[in-house]
């Protein structure tokens, strides 16, 4: 449960926050929006033209970014999937789905397909301060998101997907890097320098570890 000063202390933050005030002015739905931009420059995410599949997208900053790199392009395609409800937003697909849930898997590939290049996850529950369980309960969402590239992502397809420095880190990354080619971690500047959060890009799928 977040106290009451708590709350006011994150609330002070969150308004003198230099990207929220940006947010508002660009329109985005979310600081989170800036995190991808930046990571974007970082890795270059966006080959066109490309299936895209966007995990944990409410309220749709990441959506919103996505759909500014392939909106001229006709035969790129974006599926947002969120376990919240998501405002409507032009040339996206939004799926109310939980991605513990196995069923979602189906559901998803009735709109992407089983081809999808790139697989971007920003999925975390409500942190509870304590940094290890937090770790926990984000690498259960990252095992859901291995669990649905096994399904739908092409060979030699990439993923971006957050994580939080904790105890269990490092046997996540070594768990994760059996299935690609490679894989770096990013913490974009637009990541709170308090937070532990950072992303793993995660490139070249490997389809013959199944
Ligand atoms: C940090 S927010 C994402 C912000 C988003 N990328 C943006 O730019 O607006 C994390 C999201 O993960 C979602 N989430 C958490 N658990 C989930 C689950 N099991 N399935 C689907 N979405 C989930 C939350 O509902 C929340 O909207």
């Amino acid at each position: 449960m977040i106290s009451r000063r708590m709350f006011s202390s994150w609330m002070q933050r969150h308004v003198s926050d230099g990207y929220v005030k940006q947010s508002a002015k660009d329109g985005y739905r979310s600081r989170s929006a800036y995190k991808l931009i930046e990571m974007n420059q970082k890795v270059r995410l966006f080959k066109l033209p490309i299936n895209i599949l966007d995990l944990g997208s409410s309220p749709g900053g990441w959506s919103q970014v996505v759909l500014k790199f392939i909106s001229k392009n006709p035969d790129s395609k974006l599926t947002s999937v969120d376990i919240l409800p998501m405002n409507y937003l032009h040339g996206c697909s939004f799926l109310q789905l939980d991605m513990l849930k196995e069923s979602s898997i189906d559901e998803i590939i009735k709109h992407t397909g089983q081809n999808v290049d790139l697989i971007l996850s920003d999925m975390s529950s409500n942190h509870s301060g304590m940094t290890d369980f937090d770790c926990l309960s984000l690498t259960e969402l990252n095992n859901s998101v291995l669990h649905v590239s096994k399904k739908l992502l092409k060979p030699g397809g990439n993923v971006l997907m957050k994580m939080l420095m904790g105890a269990s880190e490092p046997e996540h990354y070594k768990s994760i890097s059996n299935y690609f080619t490679k894989v770096i971690r990013v913490k974009p500047n637009a990541s709170r320098k308090e937070s532990k959060e950072f992303y793993y890009y995660c490139t070249g799928w490997k389809v013959n570890i199944l």
